[in-house]
């Protein structure tokens, strides 16, 4: 089943002097239960491609479907919601909120959805999740007291506990050890075996040892 398709994308930033066309017309799928790793070297496009599959950018021209509907022709608050509902992100510099208990921190997405939920029902999911990635325990803590690896385990927990069906992670082993990466990647490969989608952007070819399909950044200029 399809679960983005892009048909004859074209990325173009325009800027004040400069005009970058990042990629054109270019076409593909990603399909329920993938594993992909986006491989590419630096400013090749991964991270505006990342953004056009996330929903955080739109293309310049060509169609986003995500779970069959057109995102085009959606409006930007319909746009946000498809987000947040349905796609968990993870970034290589965790992006935690500092101010925020971990607890807190993972809550966020379920006070953004606007599928409310009660606080009760907010605290046995943020609970689920924080056992499944195994950091209950640091519940109360600050991220500024938690280890690189376990502050990407909370990342992966507050992308998790909407249930989206798209997890996209941006170099996510980057700023991890070699024990740490590989328990990430461990983890992200557990969530692929129960049906969660995975899009991975790196530069580690590690990574590849995980993943099931490769998108070459390099392939999909030479479509161009
Ligand atoms: N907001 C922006 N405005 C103008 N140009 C941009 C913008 N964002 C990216 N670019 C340009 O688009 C191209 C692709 O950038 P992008 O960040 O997608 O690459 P990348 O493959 O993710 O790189 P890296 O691995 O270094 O993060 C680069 O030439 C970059 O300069």
């Amino acid at each position: 089943m399809c679960l983005i398709e892009l048909v004859n994308i074209t990325k173009v930033y325009r800027g004040k002097n400069v005009e970058t066309k990042v990629f054109e017309g270019i076409s593909f799928e990603i399909h329920v239960g993938d594993y992909i790793g986006l491989y590419g070297r630096s400013g090749s496009g991964k991270s505006t491609l990342l953004h056009i599959l996330g929903l955080l950018d739109r293309p310049s021209s060509g169609t986003v479907k995500f779970k069959g509907t057109d995102i085009g022709q959606i409006k930007a608050h319909q746009f946000s919601q498809i987000r947040n509902e349905h796609i968990g992100f993870v970034f290589q510099d965790f992006r935690l909120i500092d101010e925020l208990t971990i607890f807190e921190n993972v809550e966020i997405p379920l006070i953004l959805s606007k599928q409310k939920c009660s606080k009760a029902v907010r605290e046995q999911k943020v609970m689920a999740v924080l056992s499944k990635l195994d950091i209950q325990d640091k519940r109360n803590s600050y991220p500024q007291e938690l280890s690189g690896g376990q502050k990407q385990r909370v990342a992966i927990a507050r992308a998790l506990v909407n249930e989206p069906s798209l997890i996209l992670a941006d170099e996510p082993t980057g700023n991890l050890d070699e024990q740490a990466a590989r328990n990430t990647m461990q983890i992200l490969s557990e969530l692929n075996k129960e049906g969660t989608t995975i899009i991975i952007v790196t530069h580690d070819p590690e990574v590849k040892k995980y993943t099931d399909k490769v998108i070459d950044m390099r392939e999909i200029v030479a479509q161009m």
